[in-house]
Order: C-alpha cells, then structure tokens, then sequence
C-alpha cells in the first residue's frame, strides 16, 4: 500500500486528480468510480477539463436497491448530475437498483466487469470500513450481490434523504473480488470520521471486520489521507 497524506481534502484530491489525468492520458480504458461525498470535488476537477474520455468506460461501484434511476438520491442520478453529462464517456454503468430480477442483474454486472477489466478503480470507504457496499463480514470472494445495510451505514447515509425511514436497506454492490481485480486502486479518506476506519485498513491485520483492510493484499494500491483521516494511524507514512 502506497499511503499519502495531505493536510486538508483540497490539497489531497488535487493530489487524486493529478493521478486520475496522469492515468487518463496514459490511456486508461476503464475506470472504476465511487458516490458519496468523498470524490465529489475529484468529479467538479474532472468535468471542468474538457479533457476527450470518448474512448473511456465507467463502471460504478454500486445502487441502492428500490430507487429510480431518475431519484435524486439514487447513485445513477448522482453520477449523471456530477460527471456523466459534463463528458463524453464511450459508456457508462452504473446497476439498475429497480431490476425486476436483483439476481439477474448482479449477474449482468459481473458480465459487464468481465467485458471492461478495470484499470484504475476509485475507492471511498464507509466509517466501518465498508468499500461498496460490502459491509463487515462480507467474504473477501463475493462477486457483484445484494447486500442488506447495516444500521451503522444507513445512520451514515441518513443525511442524504428527508426521511430515516427513506434510507433503502439493500443495495446492488460490486463484490470484494469484483473491486480487487482492478489493476490500480485509488482510495479516498477524508476527516476524523473515517479515523478509526483507516487505522483499521491499514496498521491491523487484514480483517473481515473492516472490508477496506483488504486493499494490504492488492499490490498496486495508492491510498490518499488528509491528515484528519490519517490522525489515528500508529506508524508514520
Ligand atoms: O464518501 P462518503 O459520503 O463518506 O461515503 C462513503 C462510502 O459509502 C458509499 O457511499 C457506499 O457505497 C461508498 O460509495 C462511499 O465511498
């Protein structure tokens, strides 16, 4: 693990960025993209460049399950709104979280994954060190599934809808061997919120308990701190 540390989350994701570009115009055919909030100022640097991505495919990590494609707290509407329709991807996916057939679909996504191995896969994680929607306990071999939420997560998540009782309890998710077939992982942390979680990722043994601890067995996997993030971590790096 090549672990970097900055002083704030402006300074690491122009870090991030720097390294997406490097890798775009190296000739990167498909990239692996993340929601929540951590990449959203990655997403704002990216689609105010310009740069031609037509011969780049993006395949997404995961959806919830019940929302529309079209419902603003749905991942497919978040990646639209903040990159899709700014850049001229060749294609973009993201799982169909209203799929008649949940199982159908995992499986079409996996074929999807198949057809576009992915070159560089972002990466955020969840206060429990959830990558995905892979939560504690989620087996280091899952493919692309339907994972039931943890309190903990929809707690996390909670801030983005009206209501608690909004907050979907499944999602479709690229598995833990789905993610680590990437060649090169990006993995963003930001703020004390995720102090614990990095701690537990990268100076415990690698774990079950927390998912992102799986990343000390890829042999190319940069991962990008703010000094916040990076507050509880017990060597130096
Ligand atoms: O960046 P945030 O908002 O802390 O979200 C953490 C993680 O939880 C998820 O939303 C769950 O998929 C990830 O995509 C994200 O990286």
């Amino acid at each position: 693990m090549n672990v970097l540390i900055f002083k704030n989350p402006e300074e690491a994701t122009k870090a991030a960025f720097d390294i997406v570009s490097q890798r775009l115009e190296a000739g990167l055919k498909t990239i692996g993209l993340a929601t929540g909030s951590t990449p959203l100022k990655l997403y704002e640097k990216l689609r105010s460049t310009n740069m031609d991505v037509s011969h780049v495919t993006t395949v997404n990590l995961d959806e919830y399950v019940g929302l529309e494609p079209t419902d603003p707290q749905s991942y497919n509407y978040y990646m639209n709104e903040e990159l899709f329709k700014y850049m001229n991807f060749a294609a973009t996916y993201v799982p169909n979280g209203v799929a008649e057939d949940l199982e159908k679909e995992c499986e079409r996504y996996e074929e999807i994954l198949r057809n576009h191995p992915v070159d560089l896969q972002i990466l955020g994680m969840g206060p429990n060190g959830h990558i995905g929607f892979n939560e504690p306990g989620t087996s280091f071999e899952s493919v692309t599934h339907i994972a039931e939420l943890t309190q903990s997560t929809r707690d996390a998540n909670k801030r983005f809808f009206d209501k608690e009782e909004d907050v979907p309890t499944r999602a479709i998710t690229m598995g833990i061997s789905s993610i680590m077939i990437a060649k090169e992982i990006m993995m963003l942390a930001f703020g004390e919120g995720k102090a614990e979680a990095v701690r537990n990722m990268i100076d415990v043994p690698v774990t079950v308990d927390c998912p992102a601890s799986v990343l000390q067995n890829h042999s190319n996997a940069i991962i990008i701190l703010d000094e916040a993030a990076a507050s509880k971590l017990k060597r130096n790096y």
